[in-house]
């Protein structure tokens, strides 16, 4: 029995929850469940787990153990009461959308979102009859009068690529008092930083892609909220409106991550702090947006939301695209490389890659400009990566 009846940390219920060694002959690890169907012992026990009468595995299109362990943990972590893994981030956000939108709803959206997202929204949902609203979500009053009336808010704070915070209490208040559900993306803090549930938020997604899975190696996608909320997902929006099912062996990498997940984040943190001070205190930077930084943007809501800054850093150098390209190319430990969230440290381009949906004339007026520079700070030792950063610094001409 132990002593006090503390919660037990993150870490603890990431690597220990839901899992007893003893119903999988004492495996340390949980088992990898490679099947796709489930066979039952008799007709009528079938027919009783298909009319939910009965718990039960029927097929790994909905439902998987491997996979549940991972729902499990990962609602566990956001304080959520459940949770779905899919097979992409882009798969959660639209098996979530699909689920709760239909033909006359409205949706609306920040405009700094992930260019995928940006362009399911604008490009999928706005073919079905759903119609979608991009708003300021730094202006409160502007998401207030947008609210009214709205199925869904839908943001990412901080958001991609430009690391934009916006105050989730704030604006899941604004939702709620509309009669509108709020979904947040956490990908970017995940929830050893930030947990938007118990900020007011109805949903939260992420690419598991990202610091959940946090090694490159896999695609993944996570949705967590109320029971019903999940089980109306999981029924819907996977089983038959996207059918975005996640491997065995993807959810038992993922369930690996989660593992490391509260060491990394705070690794990344510590790592691109150190960065972003660099970069603040350096002549060739034009702008500089890092949560944690005292000064950057969002920094004043940032520390109202976030334990520390994460792992994403967004700036530009005085000379603009042809600076910010000089430089990436300069770089020999960092990555040329999309997506983030992985041990290695990785820079990109937005305006030409992850945000190349939004178009040039959206980009501007949504504040994405040509020459910001995204970098995700990776796990490498933190001297060798400022190494890296001022040698390609001083490369640029
Ligand atoms: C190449 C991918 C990038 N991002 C993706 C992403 C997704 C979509 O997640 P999947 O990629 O479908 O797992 C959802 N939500 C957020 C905040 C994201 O950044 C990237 O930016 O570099």
């Amino acid at each position: 029995q132990r002593k006090s009846n503390r919660r037990q940390g993150p870490s603890t219920r990431a690597i220990h929850l839901g899992y007893d060694p003893a119903t999988a002959n004492g495996a340390l690890t949980p088992p990898v469940y490679m099947t796709s169907t489930y066979a039952f012992e008799s007709v009528e026990q079938g027919t009783e787990i298909f009319e939910g009468k009965r718990e039960g595995y029927i097929y790994g299109r909905t439902k998987n153990p491997t996979q549940g362990l991972l729902e499990e943990r990962v609602a566990d972590l956001e304080g959520a009461e459940a949770g779905l893994v899919v097979s992409s981030g882009m798969g959660a956000i639209s098996a979530t959308l699909w689920t709760l939108l239909k033909a006359g709803d409205r949706v609306v959206a920040d405009k700094i979102l992930y260019g995928n997202t940006f362009a399911l929204l604008t490009k999928g949902l706005t073919k079905f009859g759903v119609s979608v609203e991009l708003v300021d979500f730094g202006d409160l009053q502007a998401v207030a009068r947008a609210a009214a009336g709205a199925r869904v808010v839908y943001f990412e704070t901080p958001a991609n690529p430009n690391l934009r915070v916006i105050d989730i209490a704030a604006v899941t208040g604004i939702a709620r008092r509309a009669g509108a559900l709020s979904i947040v993306d956490n990908t970017f803090a995940t929830p050893i930083l930030q947990r938007p549930l118990e900020l007011g938020a109805d949903l939260v997604v992420h690419s598991a892609t990202k610091y959940l899975g946090g090694h490159g190696d896999l695609l993944a996608g996570v949705v967590v909220g109320k029971a019903a909320d999940i089980h109306a997902i999981r029924m819907n929006g996977l089983r038959y409106l996207t059918g975005a099912a996640v491997s065995p062996l993807t959810a038992f990498l993922v369930l690996r991550g989660l593992k490391t997940l509260e060491l990394r984040v705070l690794q990344h943190s510590r790592s691109a702090l150190a960065i972003a001070e660099l970069l603040a205190e350096h002549p060739g930077i034009a702008s500089l947006s890092y949560p944690g930084l005292p000064g950057s943007p969002g920094h004043a809501v940032a520390k109202g939301q976030m334990s520390a800054g994460g792992g994403l850093i967004a700036f530009e150098l005085k000379g603009g695209y042809q600076a910010g390209v000089a430089f990436m190319n300069a770089l020999e430990i960092a990555s040329r490389a999309v997506s983030l969230g992985d041990a290695e440290t990785l820079v990109q381009h937005p305006a030409s890659m992850t945000h190349a949906a939004y178009g040039a004339e959206e980009r501007l007026r949504h504040g994405i400009s040509d020459s910001l520079i995204r970098l995700s700070v990776g796990l490498e030792n933190i001297e060798d990566l400022i190494d890296d950063i001022e040698a390609a610094l001083s490369a640029v001409p």
